[in-house]
């Protein structure tokens, strides 16, 4: 599998195609039809918001998350979700990078009107200087990237101009240590048209 490696402090790889084809696409087809999305709401300044996408959280019993106050419950692994996290361990044990996943966050959007803003994964609940893995499938849409105001980058180096990843059908990009306390990202509205899910594999500590 060929992998790109777009930074290496903090690392991000993007390695595409993951699984080939007809695999993948029987898998986005797989998950839209068969997952419980929700559209849970987020208050924001005392209201309420539903969020600009869907979402299922899926994981190991134990891999609780709290988030505004609430504890979340993962939903139990779906049986093609847990044969990709197994496929994304073993791509990422092969090339050197050890890693292990309890739970994943998959995302849905409809078409390119659907969206995330930006956010670094840094909750307590990932411990400190995680590794997310984040395959994505169906349209090919940019992550957008850009340094966190008011960390300073290693040696010397000048502020990171923010920079666009395209993550095209059947990739997976890895936001390995470090990624989260340096940057931010988000995917943001484009006219883009096509349903794109993403799953971003994560390490939750109980
Ligand atoms: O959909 C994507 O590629 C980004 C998802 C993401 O940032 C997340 O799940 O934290
Ligand atoms: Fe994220």
């Amino acid at each position: 599998m060929p992998t790109d490696i777009l930074l290496s402090d903090p690392p991000l790889w993007l390695t595409t195609p993951l699984l080939g084809e007809p695999q993948a696409s029987e898998l986005l087809a797989r998950l839209d039809a068969e997952l419980a999305w929700q559209r849970p709401t987020l208050r924001l300044y005392g209201r309420e918001h539903p969020i600009p996408r869907r979402q299922v959280w899926m994981g190991d019993p134990e891999a609780r998350y709290r988030y505004s106050a609430r504890d979340f419950h993962p939903d139990p692994w779906h049986p093609a979700v847990a044969a990709l996290r197994d496929r994304v361990t073993d791509a990422l044990a092969a090339s050197g990078t050890p890693a292990r996943f309890n739970s994943v966050l998959l995302n849905r959007y409809a078409d390119g009107e659907e969206r995330m803003g930006w956010h670094s994964d840094d909750e307590p609940e990932l411990g400190c200087d995680p590794l997310i893995a984040a395959v994505s499938l169906g349209a090919e849409r940019p992550l957008r990237f850009r340094g966190k105001p008011g960390v300073a980058r290693p040696g010397d180096a000048g502020p990171l101009s923010p920079f666009n990843v395209w993550l095209p059908h059947d990739s997976l990009l890895v936001m390995g240590p470090g990624a989260q306390g340096a940057l931010q990202h988000a995917l943001l509205p484009r006219k883009i048209p096509g349903l794109r899910i993403s799953l971003t594999f994560r390490w939750v500590v109980g």
